[in-house]
């Protein structure tokens, strides 16, 4: 019996490069694919985010003296790319997918439309919202907050390349032990960098709990769903 019936998924754009310097790795793009259909057989309602850094990070030498905001709407087309990558793998493992764009590209995805979105969910779809929240200066952690708040989701599960959070980056701290639980004061107070501030303090006002996870442990997110023991939980 899942925990949840409408969760907010973001997904590491870094992750999806699997063993790649940098792009999508058709294997990992598929494993995750099948983690999701697994967790919409349980009758799950399941929006996704994902990032950008795969990409974006790859292409992040030629914007160097950009224009911020210029670069950081490169950035976001970016996430389309990913959206339309991962949608184009669910269509084709049997899932119905829908990209809903936060930026205007009409020819290539709708746009995001809260209400078309929420009949999607209740339809059955998986909704993949692109291009983050549409605005420079966030992030796609951002964006999962943003948009798991619109849509009523329970929880935003954050699906990256560590399996919690931890009282110090674990890649560069090996000594670094990890949380099973923290508040989102103490996650900001500490200035944890797992996930943005300005994502965390979203989540906190709208008490939307946060879940961190690790994308590369097979079954973690089906795990998260049915109320595992398995990654940290963010909470008020
Ligand atoms: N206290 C911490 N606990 C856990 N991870 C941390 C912490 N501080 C920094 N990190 C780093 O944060 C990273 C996850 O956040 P990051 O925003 O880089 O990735 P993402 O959002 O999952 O990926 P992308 O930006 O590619 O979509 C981890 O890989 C880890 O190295
Ligand atoms: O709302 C948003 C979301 C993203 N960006 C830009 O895109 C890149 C990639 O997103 P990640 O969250 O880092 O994966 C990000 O670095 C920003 O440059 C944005 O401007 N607004």
């Amino acid at each position: 019996m899942p925990s949840y019936q409408r969760i907010l998924l973001k997904l590491s754009g870094e992750a999806l490069m699997g063993d790649d310097a940098f792009g999508i790795n058709r294997a990992t793009m598929v494993r995750i694919v099948e983690e999701i259909a697994e967790v919409t057989r349980l009758g799950v309602q399941v929006a996704i985010v994902i990032g950008g850094g795969n990409i974006f990070r790859g292409v992040a030498g030629g914007s160097v003296g950009m224009d911020r905001a210029t670069a950081d709407y490169m950035g976001m087309l970016a996430t389309v790319m990913n959206s339309l990558a991962l949608a184009d793998t669910m269509d084709k493992a049997g899932l119905v997918a829908r990209v809903m764009s936060a930026i205007a590209i009409e020819q290539v995805v709708e746009p995001y439309v809260r209400p078309k979105a929420l009949q999607y969910l209740e339809e059955g779809k998986v909704v993949v919202f692109a291009a983050g929240t549409g605005n420079p200066f966030f992030t796609t952690d951002t964006a999962a907050a943003l948009r798991g708040a619109e849509i009523g989701a329970e929880i935003v599960l954050k699906a990256t390349k560590v399996d919690g959070v931890y009282t110090a980056d674990p890649n560069k701290d090996p000594k670094a032990t990890r949380y099973a639980a923290l508040t989102f004061d103490e996650a900001m107070a500490k200035n944890l960098q797992v996930m943005d501030a300005t994502a965390f303090a979203l989540c906190r006002d709208q008490k939307l709990p946060v879940k961190v996870f690790s994308i590369f442990k097979p079954g973690a997110l089906r795990s998260v769903v049915l109320g595992g023991d398995e990654g940290t939980l963010v909470h008020v």
